[in-house]
Protein backbone atom coordinates (compact mmCIF):
# COMPACT_ATOMS: atom_id res chain seq x y z
CA UNK A 1 0.00 0.00 0.00
CA UNK A 2 1.28 3.63 -0.92
CA UNK A 3 2.34 5.57 2.31
CA UNK A 4 -0.26 9.13 1.99
CA UNK A 5 3.31 10.77 2.89
CA UNK A 6 5.04 12.14 0.28
CA UNK A 7 8.52 13.90 0.68
CA UNK A 8 11.27 15.46 -1.22
CA UNK A 9 13.90 16.48 -2.53
CA UNK A 10 15.27 19.68 -4.80
CA UNK A 11 18.63 17.82 -5.75
CA UNK A 12 18.29 15.73 -8.91
CA UNK A 13 17.92 11.79 -8.20
CA UNK A 14 21.66 11.45 -9.81
CA UNK A 15 23.07 13.90 -6.96
CA UNK A 16 21.27 12.06 -3.97
CA UNK A 17 23.87 9.68 -3.08
CA UNK A 18 25.71 11.68 -0.73
CA UNK A 19 22.19 13.60 0.46
CA UNK A 20 22.00 13.11 4.01
CA UNK A 21 18.61 14.90 4.64
CA UNK A 22 16.81 13.34 1.87
CA UNK A 23 17.64 9.46 3.19
CA UNK A 24 16.72 10.03 6.92
CA UNK A 25 13.73 12.08 6.17
CA UNK A 26 13.28 8.94 3.90
CA UNK A 27 14.22 6.31 6.54
CA UNK A 28 11.47 8.04 9.20
CA UNK A 29 8.81 8.96 7.10
CA UNK A 30 8.09 6.51 3.93
CA UNK A 31 9.53 3.65 4.97
CA UNK A 32 8.57 2.24 8.19
CA UNK A 33 4.77 2.11 6.87
CA UNK A 34 6.36 0.74 4.35
CA UNK A 35 8.80 -2.24 5.58
CA UNK A 36 6.33 -3.37 7.51
CA UNK A 37 4.28 -4.40 4.98
CA UNK A 38 7.23 -6.22 3.57
CA UNK A 39 7.32 -10.31 4.04
CA UNK A 40 11.46 -9.69 4.32
CA UNK A 41 11.24 -7.28 6.90
CA UNK A 42 11.94 -9.48 10.03
CA UNK A 43 10.92 -7.43 12.98
CA UNK A 44 7.32 -6.56 12.46
CA UNK A 45 6.38 -8.14 15.86
CA UNK A 46 9.41 -6.33 17.75
CA UNK A 47 8.62 -2.77 19.47
CA UNK A 48 10.76 -0.45 16.72
CA UNK A 49 12.47 2.52 17.90
CA UNK A 50 13.49 4.06 14.59
CA UNK A 51 14.68 3.24 10.91
CA UNK A 52 17.82 4.98 9.72
CA UNK A 53 19.64 5.40 6.68
CA UNK A 54 22.88 3.13 7.33
CA UNK A 55 24.43 3.66 4.04
CA UNK A 56 23.62 4.37 0.35
CA UNK A 57 25.81 2.71 -2.61
CA UNK A 58 24.74 3.41 -6.27
CA UNK A 59 24.37 1.29 -9.34
CA UNK A 60 24.45 2.76 -12.40
CA UNK A 61 21.83 1.64 -15.18
CA UNK A 62 22.10 1.44 -19.12
CA UNK A 63 20.60 4.11 -20.01
CA UNK A 64 22.19 6.49 -17.73
CA UNK A 65 19.88 6.77 -14.89
CA UNK A 66 20.98 5.04 -11.51
CA UNK A 67 19.59 2.73 -8.42
CA UNK A 68 20.70 3.26 -4.93
CA UNK A 69 21.05 0.70 -2.78
CA UNK A 70 20.15 1.44 0.71
CA UNK A 71 21.08 -0.36 3.35
CA UNK A 72 18.22 0.37 6.16
CA UNK A 73 18.95 -0.19 9.80
CA UNK A 74 16.09 -1.00 11.80
CA UNK A 75 16.40 -0.30 15.69
CA UNK A 76 14.01 -1.95 18.61
CA UNK A 77 13.33 -1.30 21.90
CA UNK A 78 15.57 -4.78 23.34
CA UNK A 79 17.89 -6.57 21.02
CA UNK A 80 20.93 -5.71 18.63
CA UNK A 81 19.57 -3.66 15.51
CA UNK A 82 19.06 -5.31 12.13
CA UNK A 83 20.20 -4.14 8.91
CA UNK A 84 18.12 -4.67 5.19
CA UNK A 85 18.49 -4.31 1.68
CA UNK A 86 16.06 -2.20 -0.62
CA UNK A 87 17.23 -1.24 -3.65
CA UNK A 88 15.71 1.94 -5.08
CA UNK A 89 14.73 3.81 -8.45
CA UNK A 90 12.87 6.56 -8.95
CA UNK A 91 10.56 7.14 -11.71
CA UNK A 92 9.22 10.45 -12.67
CA UNK A 93 5.66 10.87 -13.60
CA UNK A 94 7.13 11.95 -17.07
CA UNK A 95 9.16 9.48 -17.86
CA UNK A 96 7.27 6.49 -17.11
CA UNK A 97 6.08 5.88 -20.35
CA UNK A 98 9.91 5.57 -21.91
CA UNK A 99 10.71 2.95 -19.55
CA UNK A 100 11.42 -0.87 -20.47
CA UNK A 101 8.65 -1.73 -17.85
CA UNK A 102 5.30 -0.88 -16.95
CA UNK A 103 4.42 1.42 -13.47
CA UNK A 104 1.40 -0.10 -13.68
CA UNK A 105 3.53 -4.10 -13.43
CA UNK A 106 4.83 -2.81 -10.30
CA UNK A 107 3.20 -4.77 -6.94
CA UNK A 108 1.79 -2.61 -4.34
CA UNK A 109 4.44 -4.21 -2.36
CA UNK A 110 7.16 -2.59 -4.80
CA UNK A 111 5.94 1.00 -4.43
CA UNK A 112 7.49 2.37 -1.69
CA UNK A 113 5.89 6.19 -2.05
CA UNK A 114 5.59 8.81 -3.76
CA UNK A 115 7.71 11.91 -3.61
CA UNK A 116 9.10 15.02 -5.67
CA UNK A 117 12.67 14.89 -6.85
CA UNK A 118 14.71 17.70 -9.00
CA UNK A 119 11.10 19.51 -9.17
CA UNK A 120 9.64 16.16 -10.59
CA UNK A 121 7.23 14.39 -9.18
CA UNK A 122 6.76 10.82 -9.27
CA UNK A 123 7.42 7.50 -7.31
CA UNK A 124 10.32 5.41 -5.38
CA UNK A 125 10.07 1.40 -6.39
CA UNK A 126 11.93 -1.52 -5.03
CA UNK A 127 14.08 -1.50 -7.97
CA UNK A 128 13.99 -5.22 -8.40
CA UNK A 129 11.24 -4.50 -10.01
CA UNK A 130 12.53 -2.46 -12.72
CA UNK A 131 13.75 -3.91 -15.70
CA UNK A 132 16.93 -2.00 -15.93
CA UNK A 133 18.35 -2.75 -12.37
CA UNK A 134 18.08 -6.33 -12.87
CA UNK A 135 19.78 -6.08 -16.08
CA UNK A 136 22.65 -4.00 -13.92
CA UNK A 137 23.06 -6.68 -11.72
CA UNK A 138 22.87 -9.58 -14.06
CA UNK A 139 25.18 -7.81 -16.50
CA UNK A 140 27.53 -6.62 -13.72
CA UNK A 141 28.14 -10.14 -12.56
CA UNK A 142 28.72 -11.54 -16.10
CA UNK A 143 31.64 -8.77 -15.92
CA UNK A 144 32.94 -9.23 -12.03
CA UNK A 145 32.46 -5.04 -12.03
CA UNK A 146 33.55 -3.13 -9.13
CA UNK A 147 31.81 -0.15 -8.05
CA UNK A 148 33.30 2.19 -5.63
CA UNK A 149 31.56 4.42 -2.68
CA UNK A 150 31.68 6.09 -0.15
CA UNK A 151 31.95 3.40 2.09
CA UNK A 152 33.94 0.83 0.28
CA UNK A 153 32.56 -0.62 -2.94
CA UNK A 154 30.11 -3.28 -4.31
CA UNK A 155 31.95 -6.02 -6.09
CA UNK A 156 30.61 -8.51 -8.54
CA UNK A 157 31.74 -12.00 -8.49
CA UNK A 158 31.66 -14.07 -11.51
CA UNK A 159 30.92 -17.62 -11.31
CA UNK A 160 31.77 -20.88 -13.17
CA UNK A 161 28.11 -21.66 -13.63
CA UNK A 162 27.93 -18.46 -16.01
CA UNK A 163 28.32 -19.13 -19.65
CA UNK A 164 31.03 -17.41 -21.50
CA UNK A 165 29.56 -14.48 -23.68
CA UNK A 166 26.46 -14.94 -22.02
CA UNK A 167 23.89 -12.39 -24.02
CA UNK A 168 20.99 -10.14 -22.08
CA UNK A 169 18.37 -12.54 -21.36
CA UNK A 170 14.98 -11.45 -20.28
CA UNK A 171 14.30 -10.89 -16.21
CA UNK A 172 11.55 -11.52 -14.25
CA UNK A 173 10.99 -10.97 -10.17
CA UNK A 174 9.63 -14.34 -8.61
CA UNK A 175 6.17 -13.88 -7.44
CA UNK A 176 6.87 -16.08 -4.40
CA UNK A 177 6.87 -14.09 -1.28
CA UNK A 178 9.79 -14.94 1.05
CA UNK A 179 12.62 -13.58 3.44
CA UNK A 180 14.06 -12.85 0.08
CA UNK A 181 14.05 -11.91 -3.18
CA UNK A 182 14.58 -14.02 -6.13
CA UNK A 183 14.97 -12.82 -9.80
CA UNK A 184 15.08 -15.16 -13.06
CA UNK A 185 17.19 -14.54 -15.87
CA UNK A 186 15.58 -16.33 -18.88
CA UNK A 187 14.63 -19.56 -17.71
CA UNK A 188 18.67 -19.96 -17.34
CA UNK A 189 19.87 -18.20 -14.34
CA UNK A 190 18.42 -17.86 -10.34
CA UNK A 191 19.56 -14.70 -8.45
CA UNK A 192 18.65 -14.48 -5.01
CA UNK A 193 19.08 -10.89 -3.30
CA UNK A 194 19.77 -10.76 0.37
CA UNK A 195 17.29 -8.80 2.24
CA UNK A 196 17.88 -8.93 6.45
CA UNK A 197 22.23 -8.99 5.99
CA UNK A 198 24.66 -10.11 8.67
CA UNK A 199 27.72 -8.75 9.26
CA UNK A 200 29.70 -11.25 7.37
CA UNK A 201 29.50 -13.30 4.03
CA UNK A 202 26.30 -14.92 4.00
CA UNK A 203 26.72 -18.60 4.85
CA UNK A 204 24.76 -20.02 1.37
CA UNK A 205 27.86 -18.40 -0.60
CA UNK A 206 30.53 -20.11 0.83
CA UNK A 207 28.87 -23.06 1.48
CA UNK A 208 27.77 -23.23 -2.19
CA UNK A 209 31.32 -22.17 -3.64
CA UNK A 210 33.10 -24.80 -1.14
CA UNK A 211 30.85 -27.52 -2.27
CA UNK A 212 31.13 -26.70 -6.02
CA UNK A 213 34.85 -25.67 -6.09
CA UNK A 214 36.27 -28.37 -3.48
CA UNK A 215 33.62 -30.83 -2.99
CA UNK A 216 32.75 -31.11 -6.37
CA UNK A 217 29.20 -31.58 -5.60
CA UNK A 218 26.98 -31.44 -8.72
CA UNK A 219 23.90 -31.67 -7.01
CA UNK A 220 23.34 -28.28 -6.49
CA UNK A 221 22.79 -25.12 -8.71
CA UNK A 222 25.91 -24.20 -10.04
CA UNK A 223 26.92 -21.00 -8.85
CA UNK A 224 27.07 -18.23 -10.89
CA UNK A 225 28.33 -14.89 -9.28
CA UNK A 226 27.65 -12.98 -6.26
CA UNK A 227 27.05 -9.82 -5.11
CA UNK A 228 29.07 -8.46 -2.19
CA UNK A 229 29.50 -5.37 -0.35
CA UNK A 230 32.96 -4.64 0.66
CA UNK A 231 34.46 -2.07 3.03
CA UNK A 232 38.05 -1.73 4.92
CA UNK A 233 38.70 -3.85 7.78
CA UNK A 234 35.21 -5.28 8.30
CA UNK A 235 34.22 -8.83 6.65
CA UNK A 236 32.68 -8.92 3.42
CA UNK A 237 28.63 -8.71 3.05
CA UNK A 238 27.19 -10.43 0.83
CA UNK A 239 23.90 -8.33 -0.90
CA UNK A 240 23.20 -11.61 -3.30
CA UNK A 241 23.80 -14.88 -5.06
CA UNK A 242 23.31 -16.30 -8.62
CA UNK A 243 23.29 -19.46 -9.48
CA UNK A 244 21.75 -21.67 -12.95
CA UNK A 245 17.99 -22.61 -12.68
CA UNK A 246 16.92 -25.66 -12.29
CA UNK A 247 14.65 -26.87 -14.34
CA UNK A 248 12.10 -28.39 -12.00
CA UNK A 249 8.41 -29.32 -12.07
CA UNK A 250 8.05 -29.10 -7.95
CA UNK A 251 10.37 -29.69 -4.69
CA UNK A 252 10.01 -32.48 -2.70
CA UNK A 253 7.63 -32.10 -0.77
CA UNK A 254 5.37 -31.46 -3.06
CA UNK A 255 6.49 -35.14 -5.07
CA UNK A 256 6.16 -36.78 -1.53
CA UNK A 257 2.86 -35.05 -0.97
CA UNK A 258 1.72 -36.56 -4.40
CA UNK A 259 2.81 -40.21 -3.54
CA UNK A 260 1.16 -40.12 -0.31
CA UNK A 261 -2.24 -39.14 -2.39
CA UNK A 262 -1.76 -43.03 -4.03
CA UNK A 263 -1.41 -44.26 -0.37
CA UNK A 264 -4.16 -42.17 1.05
CA UNK A 265 -6.68 -43.40 -1.12
CA UNK A 266 -5.99 -46.89 -0.65
CA UNK A 267 -5.90 -46.36 3.31
CA UNK A 268 -9.91 -46.48 3.69
CA UNK A 269 -9.94 -49.77 1.71
CA UNK A 270 -7.75 -51.17 4.56
CA UNK A 271 -4.91 -51.45 2.12
CA UNK A 272 -1.24 -50.75 2.63
CA UNK A 273 0.45 -49.79 -0.46
CA UNK A 274 3.42 -47.87 -0.87
CA UNK A 275 5.08 -47.79 -4.73
CA UNK A 276 8.29 -49.10 -5.82
CA UNK A 277 9.63 -46.10 -7.32
CA UNK A 278 8.27 -44.32 -3.90
CA UNK A 279 11.17 -46.41 -2.06
CA UNK A 280 13.77 -45.94 -4.91
CA UNK A 281 13.21 -41.79 -4.53
CA UNK A 282 13.84 -42.09 -1.19
CA UNK A 283 16.90 -44.20 -1.03
CA UNK A 284 18.18 -41.85 -3.67
CA UNK A 285 17.43 -38.73 -1.76
CA UNK A 286 19.58 -40.54 1.05
CA UNK A 287 22.40 -41.25 -1.52
CA UNK A 288 22.12 -37.54 -2.76
CA UNK A 289 22.36 -36.19 0.99
CA UNK A 290 25.33 -38.65 2.04
CA UNK A 291 27.00 -37.30 -0.93
CA UNK A 292 27.08 -33.56 -0.17
CA UNK A 293 28.32 -34.69 3.58
CA UNK A 294 30.92 -36.53 1.80
CA UNK A 295 31.73 -33.46 -0.37
CA UNK A 296 31.59 -31.39 2.94
CA UNK A 297 34.10 -33.48 4.97
CA UNK A 298 37.28 -32.70 3.73
CA UNK A 299 39.89 -33.67 6.73
CA UNK A 300 42.33 -30.90 4.61
CA UNK A 301 40.24 -28.18 4.44
CA UNK A 302 40.39 -24.23 5.27
CA UNK A 303 39.65 -24.05 8.96
CA UNK A 304 36.54 -22.85 8.16
CA UNK A 305 35.40 -26.02 6.64
CA UNK A 306 37.64 -28.95 8.29
CA UNK A 307 36.01 -31.91 10.52
CA UNK A 308 36.29 -31.14 14.23
CA UNK A 309 35.67 -33.72 17.21
CA UNK A 310 32.93 -33.22 20.22
CA UNK A 311 34.79 -29.94 22.04
CA UNK A 312 33.20 -29.17 25.35
CA UNK A 313 32.70 -25.87 23.68
CA UNK A 314 30.43 -27.60 21.25
CA UNK A 315 28.47 -29.50 23.91
CA UNK A 316 28.19 -26.14 25.66
CA UNK A 317 26.85 -24.54 22.99
CA UNK A 318 23.96 -26.92 21.88
CA UNK A 319 23.18 -27.24 25.89
CA UNK A 320 22.68 -23.75 26.16
CA UNK A 321 20.77 -23.16 22.63
CA UNK A 322 18.31 -26.27 23.38
CA UNK A 323 18.09 -24.90 26.90
CA UNK A 324 17.27 -21.69 25.77
CA UNK A 325 14.93 -22.87 22.94
CA UNK A 326 13.31 -25.05 25.76
CA UNK A 327 12.42 -22.11 27.40
CA UNK A 328 11.10 -20.33 25.12
CA UNK A 329 9.05 -22.77 23.80
CA UNK A 330 7.46 -23.58 27.09
CA UNK A 331 6.25 -19.82 27.64
CA UNK A 332 5.22 -20.18 23.93
CA UNK A 333 2.84 -23.10 24.53
CA UNK A 334 1.85 -21.73 27.94
CA UNK A 335 0.58 -18.89 26.33
CA UNK A 336 -1.19 -20.20 23.55
CA UNK A 337 -2.05 -23.34 24.94
CA UNK A 338 -6.55 -22.40 25.18
CA UNK A 339 -5.97 -22.18 21.45
CA UNK A 340 -5.12 -25.33 21.26
CA UNK A 341 -7.52 -27.98 19.76
CA UNK A 342 -8.28 -30.89 22.80
CA UNK A 343 -5.64 -33.56 21.34
CA UNK A 344 -3.06 -30.74 20.59
CA UNK A 345 -3.48 -29.60 24.52
CA UNK A 346 -3.16 -33.21 25.45
CA UNK A 347 0.05 -33.93 23.64
CA UNK A 348 1.24 -30.39 25.33
CA UNK A 349 0.57 -31.79 28.59
CA UNK A 350 2.54 -34.81 27.94
CA UNK A 351 5.65 -32.69 26.51
CA UNK A 352 5.49 -30.38 29.40
CA UNK A 353 5.51 -33.43 32.06
CA UNK A 354 8.41 -34.64 29.89
CA UNK A 355 10.70 -31.54 31.03
CA UNK A 356 12.81 -33.51 33.06
CA UNK A 357 13.79 -36.65 31.33
CA UNK A 358 14.22 -34.34 28.25
CA UNK A 359 16.22 -32.28 30.51
CA UNK A 360 18.20 -35.09 31.76
CA UNK A 361 18.86 -36.66 28.24
CA UNK A 362 20.49 -32.88 27.24
CA UNK A 363 22.53 -32.82 30.40
CA UNK A 364 23.66 -36.21 29.21
CA UNK A 365 25.41 -34.48 26.35
CA UNK A 366 27.72 -32.87 28.30
CA UNK A 367 29.69 -35.88 29.38
CA UNK A 368 28.89 -38.99 27.19
CA UNK A 369 32.06 -39.44 24.88
CA UNK A 370 31.60 -38.91 21.07
CA UNK A 371 34.26 -40.06 18.98
CA UNK A 372 32.24 -38.59 15.83
CA UNK A 373 33.14 -35.78 14.16
CA UNK A 374 31.48 -32.65 13.18
CA UNK A 375 31.73 -30.43 9.68
CA UNK A 376 29.51 -27.88 7.99
CA UNK A 377 26.37 -29.06 7.32
CA UNK A 378 23.39 -27.57 5.48
CA UNK A 379 21.61 -26.35 8.46
CA UNK A 380 18.04 -26.17 7.51
CA UNK A 381 17.41 -29.26 5.30
CA UNK A 382 13.95 -30.44 4.94
CA UNK A 383 12.00 -31.15 1.42
CA UNK A 384 11.25 -27.97 0.71
CA UNK A 385 15.13 -27.32 0.23
CA UNK A 386 15.30 -29.99 -2.63
CA UNK A 387 13.86 -30.10 -5.74
CA UNK A 388 12.85 -32.49 -7.86
CA UNK A 389 14.39 -32.86 -11.45
CA UNK A 390 13.33 -35.20 -13.92
CA UNK A 391 15.14 -38.41 -12.25
CA UNK A 392 16.81 -37.06 -9.42
CA UNK A 393 17.59 -34.32 -6.92
CA UNK A 394 19.17 -30.89 -6.50
CA UNK A 395 20.06 -29.05 -3.28
CA UNK A 396 19.09 -26.02 -2.61
CA UNK A 397 18.72 -23.10 0.45
CA UNK A 398 22.21 -23.27 2.07
CA UNK A 399 21.61 -20.22 4.35
CA UNK A 400 21.43 -22.14 7.47
CA UNK A 401 18.73 -21.99 10.58
CA UNK A 402 16.29 -19.30 10.06
CA UNK A 403 16.27 -18.30 14.12
CA UNK A 404 20.43 -18.49 14.20
CA UNK A 405 22.93 -15.55 14.06
CA UNK A 406 25.16 -15.83 11.30
CA UNK A 407 27.83 -17.10 13.84
CA UNK A 408 25.74 -19.67 14.88
CA UNK A 409 24.90 -21.06 10.92
CA UNK A 410 28.56 -21.44 10.70
CA UNK A 411 29.06 -23.77 13.53
CA UNK A 412 30.07 -27.25 12.83
CA UNK A 413 27.82 -29.97 13.84
CA UNK A 414 27.40 -33.34 13.05
CA UNK A 415 25.67 -34.17 9.86
CA UNK A 416 22.85 -36.27 11.31
CA UNK A 417 21.38 -33.11 11.98
CA UNK A 418 20.79 -32.55 8.45
CA UNK A 419 19.45 -35.70 8.38
CA UNK A 420 17.08 -35.54 11.11
CA UNK A 421 15.58 -32.14 9.41
CA UNK A 422 14.72 -34.66 6.72
CA UNK A 423 13.36 -37.11 8.70
CA UNK A 424 11.10 -34.77 10.58
CA UNK A 425 9.93 -33.71 7.10
CA UNK A 426 8.53 -37.36 5.52
CA UNK A 427 7.30 -37.24 9.64
CA UNK A 428 5.69 -33.84 7.93
CA UNK A 429 4.76 -34.78 4.93
CA UNK A 430 2.47 -38.20 6.49
CA UNK A 431 1.16 -36.50 8.77
CA UNK A 432 -0.03 -33.17 7.54
CA UNK A 433 -1.77 -35.65 4.22
CA UNK A 434 -3.05 -38.94 6.91
CA UNK A 435 -4.55 -36.58 9.84
CA UNK A 436 -5.89 -33.53 7.04
CA UNK A 437 -7.86 -35.31 4.63
CA UNK A 438 -11.43 -35.83 3.87
CA UNK A 439 -10.67 -39.63 2.92
CA UNK A 440 -9.65 -40.84 6.51
CA UNK A 441 -11.95 -38.12 8.27
CA UNK A 442 -14.25 -41.15 9.55
CA UNK A 443 -11.73 -43.20 10.25
CA UNK A 444 -10.62 -44.70 13.74
CA UNK A 445 -7.91 -42.38 14.68
CA UNK A 446 -6.20 -45.06 16.70
CA UNK A 447 -5.63 -47.15 13.03
CA UNK A 448 -5.03 -43.74 11.40
CA UNK A 449 -2.25 -43.02 13.63
CA UNK A 450 -0.51 -46.43 13.17
CA UNK A 451 -0.78 -46.71 9.22
CA UNK A 452 1.12 -42.97 9.75
CA UNK A 453 3.31 -44.53 11.43
CA UNK A 454 4.06 -47.18 9.49
CA UNK A 455 4.58 -45.67 6.55
CA UNK A 456 6.49 -43.03 8.20
CA UNK A 457 9.26 -45.87 9.54
CA UNK A 458 9.43 -47.27 6.43
CA UNK A 459 10.64 -44.22 4.69
CA UNK A 460 12.64 -43.30 7.51
CA UNK A 461 14.73 -46.27 7.63
CA UNK A 462 14.65 -46.34 3.56
CA UNK A 463 16.04 -42.70 3.94
CA UNK A 464 18.47 -43.38 6.60
CA UNK A 465 19.96 -46.60 5.43
CA UNK A 466 20.80 -45.42 1.69
CA UNK A 467 22.20 -42.47 3.30
CA UNK A 468 24.81 -43.95 5.72
CA UNK A 469 25.67 -46.94 3.09
CA UNK A 470 27.10 -44.00 0.81
CA UNK A 471 29.59 -44.00 3.73
CA UNK A 472 32.36 -46.60 3.88
CA UNK A 473 32.55 -48.09 7.18
CA UNK A 474 34.40 -46.91 9.24
CA UNK A 475 33.95 -43.44 8.84
CA UNK A 476 34.91 -40.84 11.01
CA UNK A 477 31.87 -38.88 10.90
CA UNK A 478 29.84 -41.77 12.58
CA UNK A 479 31.86 -43.36 15.48
CA UNK A 480 29.54 -46.73 15.79
CA UNK A 481 25.88 -47.15 16.26
CA UNK A 482 25.21 -45.68 19.68
CA UNK A 483 26.63 -42.58 19.13
CA UNK A 484 24.59 -42.43 15.44
CA UNK A 485 21.61 -42.90 17.53
CA UNK A 486 21.86 -40.93 20.37
CA UNK A 487 22.68 -38.10 17.87
CA UNK A 488 19.47 -38.55 16.13
CA UNK A 489 17.31 -38.63 19.14
CA UNK A 490 19.05 -35.12 20.40
CA UNK A 491 18.58 -33.38 16.87
CA UNK A 492 15.03 -34.49 16.20
CA UNK A 493 14.36 -33.27 19.36
CA UNK A 494 15.67 -29.81 18.88
CA UNK A 495 13.89 -29.65 15.46
CA UNK A 496 10.48 -31.23 16.56
CA UNK A 497 10.92 -28.19 19.53
CA UNK A 498 11.62 -25.71 17.34
CA UNK A 499 8.70 -26.34 15.01
CA UNK A 500 6.39 -25.99 17.50
CA UNK A 501 7.36 -22.46 17.40
CA UNK A 502 6.83 -22.00 13.33
CA UNK A 503 3.41 -24.22 13.79
CA UNK A 504 2.29 -21.76 16.45
CA UNK A 505 3.42 -18.97 14.79
CA UNK A 506 1.87 -19.77 11.67
CA UNK A 507 -0.11 -22.91 11.16
CA UNK A 508 -1.76 -23.25 14.77
CA UNK A 509 -3.42 -26.35 13.63
CA UNK A 510 -0.43 -28.24 12.80
CA UNK A 511 1.25 -28.08 16.24
CA UNK A 512 -0.13 -31.62 16.79
CA UNK A 513 2.70 -32.47 14.41
CA UNK A 514 5.80 -31.27 15.94
CA UNK A 515 4.75 -31.95 19.11
CA UNK A 516 3.82 -35.79 18.41
CA UNK A 517 7.39 -35.92 17.01
CA UNK A 518 8.54 -34.82 20.29
CA UNK A 519 6.67 -37.94 22.65
CA UNK A 520 7.86 -40.23 19.54
CA UNK A 521 11.78 -38.95 20.66
CA UNK A 522 10.79 -38.84 24.40
CA UNK A 523 9.67 -42.31 24.35
CA UNK A 524 13.02 -43.59 22.10
CA UNK A 525 15.03 -41.68 24.63
CA UNK A 526 13.41 -43.64 28.00
CA UNK A 527 14.17 -46.85 25.23
CA UNK A 528 17.66 -45.84 25.96
CA UNK A 529 17.53 -45.23 29.31
CA UNK A 530 15.70 -48.67 30.14
CA UNK A 531 18.71 -50.35 27.64
CA UNK A 532 21.86 -48.53 29.56
CA UNK A 533 19.88 -49.00 33.61
CA UNK A 534 20.04 -45.37 33.69
CA UNK A 535 16.20 -45.36 35.12
CA UNK A 536 17.01 -43.08 38.27
CA UNK A 537 14.11 -42.97 40.45
CA UNK A 538 14.36 -39.13 40.78
CA UNK A 539 13.32 -38.61 36.77
CA UNK A 540 9.38 -39.63 36.44
CA UNK A 541 9.00 -41.51 33.09
CA UNK A 542 7.19 -40.34 30.42
CA UNK A 543 3.23 -39.54 31.23
CA UNK A 544 1.54 -41.17 28.28
CA UNK A 545 -2.06 -41.99 30.28
CA UNK A 546 -2.33 -38.28 29.96
CA UNK A 547 -3.19 -38.80 26.26
CA UNK A 548 -5.84 -40.58 26.81
CA UNK A 549 -7.45 -38.44 30.06
CA UNK A 550 -8.44 -35.05 29.60
CA UNK A 551 -6.39 -33.07 32.19
CA UNK A 552 -8.57 -31.12 34.59
N1 LIG B 1 18.44 -22.59 -8.64
C1 LIG B 1 17.11 -22.61 -8.63
N2 LIG B 1 16.42 -22.97 -9.75
C2 LIG B 1 15.08 -22.96 -9.76
N3 LIG B 1 14.31 -22.60 -8.73
C3 LIG B 1 14.92 -22.23 -7.59
C4 LIG B 1 16.35 -22.23 -7.48
N4 LIG B 1 16.67 -21.83 -6.24
C5 LIG B 1 15.51 -21.60 -5.60
N5 LIG B 1 14.46 -21.84 -6.41
C6 LIG B 1 13.01 -21.67 -6.10
O1 LIG B 1 12.84 -20.50 -5.32
C7 LIG B 1 12.30 -20.81 -4.03
C8 LIG B 1 12.98 -19.98 -2.97
O2 LIG B 1 14.37 -20.28 -2.95
P1 LIG B 1 15.20 -20.42 -1.62
O3 LIG B 1 16.63 -20.60 -1.92
O4 LIG B 1 14.54 -21.46 -0.76
O5 LIG B 1 14.97 -18.96 -1.04
P2 LIG B 1 14.53 -18.43 0.38
O6 LIG B 1 15.77 -18.50 1.20
O7 LIG B 1 14.10 -17.05 0.09
O8 LIG B 1 13.41 -19.34 0.88
C9 LIG B 1 12.54 -22.33 -3.86
O9 LIG B 1 11.58 -22.94 -3.05
C10 LIG B 1 12.49 -22.84 -5.29
O10 LIG B 1 11.15 -23.08 -5.66
O1 LIG C 1 11.25 -20.98 5.27
P1 LIG C 1 12.18 -22.13 5.55
O2 LIG C 1 12.23 -23.14 4.47
O3 LIG C 1 13.54 -21.66 5.93
O4 LIG C 1 11.63 -22.93 6.87
C1 LIG C 1 10.50 -22.55 7.64
O5 LIG C 1 9.31 -22.92 6.98
C2 LIG C 1 9.14 -24.35 6.77
C3 LIG C 1 7.76 -24.56 6.14
O6 LIG C 1 7.76 -24.05 4.87
C4 LIG C 1 9.19 -25.09 8.10
O7 LIG C 1 9.24 -26.49 7.82
C5 LIG C 1 8.34 -27.32 8.51
O8 LIG C 1 7.24 -27.60 7.65
C6 LIG C 1 7.60 -28.29 6.45
C7 LIG C 1 6.32 -28.56 5.69
O9 LIG C 1 5.68 -27.36 5.34
C8 LIG C 1 8.31 -29.61 6.78
O10 LIG C 1 8.73 -30.23 5.57
C9 LIG C 1 9.52 -29.34 7.65
O11 LIG C 1 10.10 -30.56 8.04
C10 LIG C 1 9.08 -28.59 8.89
O12 LIG C 1 10.24 -28.26 9.67
C11 LIG C 1 10.50 -24.77 8.82
O13 LIG C 1 10.48 -25.43 10.09
C12 LIG C 1 10.59 -23.25 9.00
O14 LIG C 1 11.82 -22.91 9.58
Amino acid sequence: MLSMQSISSSDAWSSLATNQEFWSSLAQTLLPPYVNTCRWFAGKARQQTGFSAKSVHTLPLSDGDRAYLLILEALYADGIPENYLLPLSFVADHTAHSLPFQLADVPGKGRVGEVTIGGQTGILIDAIYDERFRQALFTAIGQSQTYPQPDGQITFLRGKGLDENEGQLPSQVLPVDSSNSAMTFGDKYFLKLYRKLFSETNPEVDMVAFLTDIGNFDHIPAFGGSIVWQHDNTPDITLGMMQRMVQNDKDSWAQTGDYLNDFLYAVPQRLFAIREDVFEKVELLGRRTGEMHCALYKPDAEAAFAPEPFTDEYREFLIRRFEDLLDRRYALLIDNYTKLDPQAQRLAWVFMEAKEIIDTFIADFRTRPFGSQRIRIHGDYHLGQVLATENDFVLIDFEGEPESSITDRKIKHSPLKDVAGMIRSYHYAVSAKLFNSAETEDLDPVHLQRVSDRWFYLIRDTFVDAYLDTFGTPHPLFKNNNEINFLLLIYLLEKAVYELGYEISYRPSWVKIPLKGIIDVVREIEKIRLSEGNLTPDVPLLQTGLLQDKPS
